[in-house]
């Protein structure tokens, strides 16, 4: 069954439009919405939720309509920005919050314990309060309290945002665990593309209230449809290109292959920085000089002025970075993205 069907989707804040048409399909797993800041990410979330009504289209979620019924009747677990844990309820209450009065004393407990396994929390966290839990520790009694109830569909609104990198990976993979394990599909609201990558079954890449592209992170890295898409994932830079009519691609690296023949014309070419050679012997190659360096410790990325308006990013090793104002000769390794046009 189809976790979440989202169709010709609009909707806005007061007059103005945010959601420009959307159309996606969660089936199963995890969905990452990746996007810039303000491009309509936690409009969607909030719209598939039930606390923002559409100006047009279509909501299904495991296959019944849902536009214009109560966010508790859609069958859905929420994890806002921030977890938002009631700070007056332990671990246990909060967590057994969505269950209802329904649920007897004995049967929330085993449910609250089952839920902090799953999301590998030690059983004595119940009877503490929010506040005396770490960041990554109230992430996942968010999503306990989300799961609790076995919604078929949970919606996470920048879950990890405010946990440092390495918490935020850990608290990442445990969480899909969790989700994989209890069987409910998420959409992962997120704009650090490399959360979206490394968690997510699918991505669907948005700006300005559209999707660019929808697929695998693999399809949308390496066969990015639109060059909003690979300038959004990865350090990759837009270059121009020219293509001849015998399918020649020239380009400031000299003469390049392309991952698919574009027609004669203007071309933009996508060269991401793994892409990019570089050589401190400045004998063969396109020559550049090195302007900045990003050092991230296990690698560093470098920008190479080629001419006064080219420039390119390059990803090299952690040791052996060149210094700024040196020359350095640059190769390209492997087809290009290009697209027709320049579109940069
Ligand atoms: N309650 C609101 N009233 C008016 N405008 C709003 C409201 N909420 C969001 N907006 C505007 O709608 C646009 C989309 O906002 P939204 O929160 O969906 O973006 P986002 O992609 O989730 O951004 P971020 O990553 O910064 O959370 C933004 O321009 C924002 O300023």
């Amino acid at each position: 069954m189809t976790a979440l069907q989202v169709s010709g989707l609009r909707a806005g804040h007061g007059r103005r439009e945010v959601l420009d048409g959307l159309d996606l399909t969660v089936e199963d797993g995890v969905t990452a919405v990746l996007g810039a800041s303000g491009c309509g990410k936690t409009t969607l979330l909030r719209c598939v939720a039930g606390f923002i009504t559409p100006t047009a289209g279509e909501i299904r979620i495991a296959g019944r309509s849902v536009v214009g019924l109560a966010p508790r009747r859609r069958g859905i677990g929420y994890v806002p920005q921030e977890g938002a844990l009631f700070p007056h309820l332990d671990v246990g209450g909060n967590i057994a919050f969505g269950l209802g009065r329904s649920v007897g004393r004995p049967e929330r407990q085993d449910r609250v314990a089952e839920l902090l396994r799953l999301l590998e929390l030690p059983g004595e966290l119940a009877e503490r309060h929010p506040h005396e839990l770490s960041g990554g520790q109230q992430q996942r009694v968010a999503v306990a309290r989300a799961l609790a109830p076995r919604p078929g569909l949970v919606l996470l609104d920048e879950p990890f945002s405010s946990l440092d990198a390495g918490l935020r990976e850990e608290s990442g993979r445990a969480v899909v665990r969790a989700l994989r394990t209890a069987g409910a599909a998420a959409l992962l609201v997120t704009h650090d593309q490399g959360e979206a990558l490394s968690l997510a079954d699918q991505v669907a890449v948005m700006a300005s209230g559209r999707f660019l592209q929808v697929g695998s992170a693999v399809d949308v890295y390496l066969t990015p449809e639109h060059p909003g898409v690979a300038a959004f994932l990865g350090s990759a830079t837009l270059l121009p290109g020219e293509a001849g009519p015998d399918g020649r691609v020239d380009s400031p690296f000299g003469e390049v292959a392309l991952t698919a023949p574009q027609p004669a014309g203007p071309v933009t070419l996508v060269v991401r920085a793994e892409q990019v050679q570089v050589s401190a012997d400045a004998t063969s190659g396109t020559k550049g000089v090195v302007e900045e360096v990003s050092f991230f410790g296990h690698d560093a990325t470098i920008r190479v002025r080629l001419s006064d308006d080219v420039h390119v990013t390059a990803r090299v090793a952690g040791t052996g970075i060149p210094d700024i104002g040196t020359t350095v000769a640059l190769e390209v390794v492997g087809p290009l993205v290009g697209y027709a046009g320049d579109l940069r």
